[in-house]
């Protein structure tokens, strides 16, 4: 019987951002998103898993040194250490949330793994964190 297995990289990246929607007035803006309408840092923790059948010859189906690679050129070399505003050309004029680093983050990694993907988590804090499985 195949089995399906679940591999999972963490990864930890330093970026500056603030959030602003340029669709909203700066009053708008305060309204919405309070005191983060003002530039701030996180260390965000990323975690990427991927999905697929153990190849019993070889004992895995992707091995995490190809997995770390394409996390590093596709978030790393992209997100750490920027400031996602102005730095990152990909999120000009998008709403640097959770959220929408998380979907970005998929984006980028799915070219590459595409169906093995299967889910990005990323904590914002140790109290923040969000989900997405490409739906
Ligand atoms: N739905 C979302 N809400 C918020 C997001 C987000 O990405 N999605 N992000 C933020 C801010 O970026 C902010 O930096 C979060 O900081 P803060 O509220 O201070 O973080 P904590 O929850 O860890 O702080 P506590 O000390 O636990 O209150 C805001 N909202
Ligand atoms: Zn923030």
């Amino acid at each position: 019987m195949p089995r399906q297995v679940i591999l999972t990289r963490r990864e930890v990246f330093s970026s500056s951002h603030r959030l602003f929607s340029d669709s909203l007035s700066l009053e708008e803006n305060k309204k919405v998103y309070g005191k983060c309408i003002n530039s701030h840092g996180h260390n965000y923790t990323l975690e990427v898993s991927v999905k697929g059948e153990v190849n019993p010859d070889i004992g895995m189906f992707m091995n995490i040194t190809e997995l770390k690679e394409v996390i590093k050129t596709e978030v790393m070399d992209k997100l750490d250490h920027k400031n996602l505003e102005e730095d990152v050309p990909e999120l000009k004029g998008i709403v640097t949330t959770t959220e929408n680093l998380s979907i970005f983050i998929w984006d980028q990694l799915y070219k590459h793994l595409k169906n093995f993907l299967y889910e990005v988590r990323i904590l914002e804090t140790e109290n923040n964190f969000v989900v997405y499985r490409g739906e």
